[in-house]
């Protein structure tokens, strides 16, 4: 386990900057060559298991010379509110949220099942519910109090874990997403919206046009990543946020989920743009903005399938191959042990 202590969270998005800009912990690639040279004994062709030998060195290089492992992998899920679900953003009624995060408290949702079957920690945390942010077509979701809360909720949300997993519920955060990718990469609403919930032509248009309005009445959000992060961002997002910096202060590594959590993500990136190299892209959504997304941050995903629900399940599903890649390395037997000719017929 992580024996790191927790660092302080960030009292203003400024201090947030400075942590950005002051230096981040970096992976330590000694780690890497052994992993590769433990991956070389193993009896099969270099590099056959693709991917899978990828993961186990980036572990590693996180988790220094204890890794690659996931002894306690977390799932971490936020939820919180959006005043711009009252411009008909989303399928669902904004209610939802709330009940979601009782279904996640009993066991019921997709992700308490793919968490608990890659052996996961699981934890729900909601931010104000009752509360929701301000409707962004009219002006900031948050105040930089309101923001600098929920980020340091996230922050202090990270357990003694060697792996997170990262994940929110919210509705309408999908259009929040888009909007926060367009301040963050440019491109208008049409370019970043998609779907989500599964809205209809008039729903899609509807998201388009309330994205375009939240960056019209928020011209410094424009370029400006942690103040996109208040105007047009949410509560989970801000928090997710907060999780990701406070887990690379603390060399855990995070696999991270959908559009919505990859734009969270993304705040941090912009700002500082090695941020996220103790990340992995779990998967790529469905949702069209997500690949899109995932370009822009140069992560290439895990998983392509069809996926587009959040909630960490996303991660979850790629915890699983994490714990695929892990079998296989502490597992396999090595050339010499098995008796297995090399390749150079050693
Ligand atoms: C029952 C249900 C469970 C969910 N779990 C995640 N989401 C997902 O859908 C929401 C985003 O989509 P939109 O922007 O269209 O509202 C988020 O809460 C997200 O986590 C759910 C949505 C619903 C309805
Ligand atoms: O990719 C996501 O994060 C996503 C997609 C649809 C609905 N909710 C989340």
């Amino acid at each position: 386990m992580s024996q790191s202590p927790l660092p302080v969270a960030p009292a203003s998005l400024q201090e947030v900057a400075a942590i950005l800009e002051g230096g981040l912990p970096a992976a330590a690639e000694g780690q890497v060559a052994r992993v590769a040279a433990h991956q070389a004994q193993l009896t099969k062709p270099p590099g056959s298991l693709g991917r899978l030998e990828e993961i186990c060195a980036w572990l590693a290089a996180w988790q220094g010379e204890t890794g690659p492992r996931a002894d306690a992998p977390q799932v971490l899920v936020f939820a919180g509110n959006h005043g711009v679900a009252a411009q008909g953003v989303s399928a669902f009624p904004a209610a939802v949220t709330v009940a979601m995060v009782e279904n996640f408290r009993a066991g019921g949702a997709a992700v308490n099942q793919l968490a608990g079957l890659a052996g996961a920690g699981f934890a729900v945390q909601a931010l104000d519910l009752e509360r929701p942010t301000a409707d962004f077509t009219a002006g900031p979701a948050m105040s930089e109090a309101e923001c600098v809360a929920a980020f340091a909720a996230g922050w202090n949300a990270v357990g003694e874990t060697d792996l997170l997993c990262l994940g929110e519920m919210g509705i309408a955060n999908t259009t929040v997403a888009a909007a926060l990718c367009a301040a963050l990469f440019g491109g208008n609403g049409r370019q970043w919206v998609g779907p989500g919930t599964g809205v209809d032509a008039a729903g899609l248009e509807r998201k388009a046009q309330a994205v375009d309005r939240g960056l019209a009445a928020n011209p410094a959000a424009k370029g400006a990543p942690l103040e996109a992060l208040r105007c047009l961002g949410g509560r989970e997002i801000a928090a997710m946020s907060g999780a990701i910096l406070c887990a690379r202060m603390r060399r855990i590594p995070v696999i991270l989920d959908g559009f919505v959590c990859s734009a969270a993500a993304a705040v941090l990136q912009r700002q500082q743009p090695d941020a996220l190299a103790h990340c992995l892209a779990g998967h790529v959504s469905a949702e069209p903005g997500h690949r899109r997304l995932l370009d822009g941050l140069a992560l290439a995903p895990l998983l392509d399938i069809g996926m587009r629900l959040g909630e960490a399940s996303g991660a979850a599903v790629a915890l699983l191959l994490v714990r695929a890649a892990l079998a296989c390395h502490h597992g396999m037997a090595t050339f010499a042990s098995a008796a297995v000719p090399g390749q150079d017929g050693a």
